[in-house]
């Protein structure tokens, strides 16, 4: 590999660039240069010497998380945190550093299609610190306020930190090409025609896998128009929600408190502002936790529903790391019940104990498929959520490098794992009482076949609710039902699916 300062124009088609997406772990390993951990260490430590010595504190700690993402399989929202603590970044400049990391990773499918295209080679071939100084260097020209002088010298000067002298004549001639067009004429440039090509077209011009575009396209039953819209919310930083938890808090309240909103449609949400919500006193309190708005209405559509007879045994089949099981644990203190909530990661299920502390939850850590065994008796439970593990693709806004992460080979083992859980919850409920089914995924092999296909396997009759009367009155765009599909372009909350099953047999 090398980074001799010659770049040039490639375009979109044949081999070019502008058609190719980053993939899962493609800057890992060895052909990628991923640097062991003492050359990671020294890299940290060139950042924190070339911070001391007045280097810009936001794009340093910004290189250093997008490194971590890509070389180590890091989270962006685990790692950055970490970083600035570690650099010492604080308000403005934390701020500036996660918009360049989420900013960038989310872009990395663009960025990565007009980097190739000034460079006049494929992102792979550049070596590992220029290629994500480029990423971090193009984002900034092409989609912030930053000057263009500003952020050449300032990527420039930060290749220097990191990696010496050798590449920056690259970078510079690399970034200077990038700034001579806008964001919109680069797109044009390299982007699929949208009348031939519809599904390349977003891809590129939205930053998504194509995979990706074409589940979510079929999911709004091939309206590329919502679909668009869709991808667009995805690479806006969503809001943080708030959950007031009932009996505790009350969300008019709990907004004036916290100086936030009360929500749209649950009546516990809150939206907030700004600020980091695990220092609100009611957080700390146990008032209240985050959780998005969707996550919400899921749980209180299967505590509406209605059951016959009985209604005192909750059981929440798969509960890490406890958001669901802290809203229905705080009914169940309401409704004289009691939640059982399973999970199976031990680590996950000390998460659960932490959040539903104070509730009448008991935890348990084990497999929610042993239904039958032990505290899982048969047709022992009056309703039962399964908040099914699934790809995550309803929640992209939230983990930006999740979507260069997943594959369509991640589906076959979630989506058997789904129907198995499923399978189970029935066994687990009572006849007349209600499983619900959700996902944070729009994938249809996630939701409506999973559904289906469980529903075949099952040891006893199910019949599909209508969840609609089960969300707030007046909500718009809930579908034809009898499931529910809530989006992010539609709601301003996670994808979330909404599936409730009643036990007839
Ligand atoms: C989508 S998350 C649940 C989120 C949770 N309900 C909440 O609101 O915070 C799915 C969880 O299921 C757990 N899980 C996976 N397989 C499981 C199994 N066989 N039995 C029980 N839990 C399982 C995962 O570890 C993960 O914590």
């Amino acid at each position: 590999m090398s980074n001799d300062p010659a770049p040039g124009r490639r375009t979109a088609t044949g081999r070019g660039p502008g058609v190719r997406r980053p993939e899962r772990g493609r800057d890992r390993g060895d052909r990628s240069g991923a640097p062991p951990r003492e050359d990671r260490e020294a890299v940290a430590d060139r950042i924190r010497r070339a911070i001391a010595r007045g280097g810009d504190p936001a794009r340093h700690a910004a290189y250093q998380a997008i490194m971590a993402v890509n070389r180590d399989d890091a989270y962006a929202n685990l790692v950055l945190p970490q970083i600035l603590r570690e650099l010492g970044v604080h308000g403005r400049d934390a701020a500036f550093a996660t918009e360049l990391t989420y900013g960038t990773l989310r872009g990395m499918g663009t960025l990565d299609a007009i980097v190739a295209s000034a460079a006049g080679r494929e992102v792979e071939k550049i070596d590992p610190p220029a290629r994500d100084v480029l990423r971090l260097g193009a984002y900034q020209l092409l989609y912030t306020r930053v000057p263009a002088h500003a952020a050449v010298s300032s990527s420039v000067d930060l290749l220097r930190a990191v990696a010496g002298a050798s590449a920056t004549g690259f970078v510079n001639a690399v970034l200077r090409q990038v700034g001579e067009r806008t964001l919109d004429a680069w797109l044009t440039e390299l982007a699929p025609d949208p009348d031939t090509d519809p599904v390349g077209n977003l891809a590129l011009t939205r930053s998504h896998p194509q995979w990706i575009v074409r589940a979510f396209a079929e999911a709004l039953g091939g309206d590329l128009g919502e679909t668009e819209a869709l991808l667009a919310e995805d690479n806006d930083p969503p809001a943080v929600h708030l959950c007031a938890r009932p009996g505790l808090a009350d969300a008019v309240e709990l907004a004036d408190e916290v100086g936030g909103a009360p929500g749209a449609f649950s009546p516990y949400a809150v939206y907030l502002s700004g600020g980091a919500p695990g220092e609100l006193a009611a957080v700390r309190d146990g008032r209240a936790h985050v959780q998005d708005e969707g996550s919400q209405l899921a749980a209180l559509a299967l505590a509406g529903a209605e059951v016959t007879g009985e209604d005192r045994r909750w059981l929440d089949l798969c509960a890490g790391p406890g958001g669901k099981a802290a809203l229905l644990g705080s009914l169940a203190a309401l409704r004289d019940a009691r939640l059982t909530a399973v999970e199976v990661a031990p680590h996950r299920a000390a998460l659960v104990e932490a959040a539903t502390r104070g509730l009448p939850v008991d935890v348990l850590c084990a497999d929610g498929r042993d239904v039958g065994a032990g505290a899982l008796p048969e047709s022992g439970f009056d309703r039962v959520l399964v908040d099914a593990p699934c790809s995550g693709l309803g929640a992209l806004r939230r983990r930006p490098e999740s979507r260069w992460r997943r594959s369509p080979s991640d589906l076959p083992p979630l989506t058997r794992l789904q129907r198995e859980l499923l399978v189970a919850a029935v066994r687990a409920v009572r006849p007349g009482g209600v499983v619900g089914y959700v996902t944070c995924s729009p994938h249809i092999v996630e939701t409506q076949v999973s559904v289906t296909e469980a529903a075949r396997r099952c040891p006893y009759p199910v019949e599909l609710l209508d969840a609609r009367p089960m969300l707030p009155e007046g909500m718009p765009n809930l579908g034809t039902g009898p499931t529910v599909q809530l989006w992010p372009h539609r709601h301003g909350t996670d994808a979330m699916f909404i599936a409730l099953l009643r036990r007839v047999g």
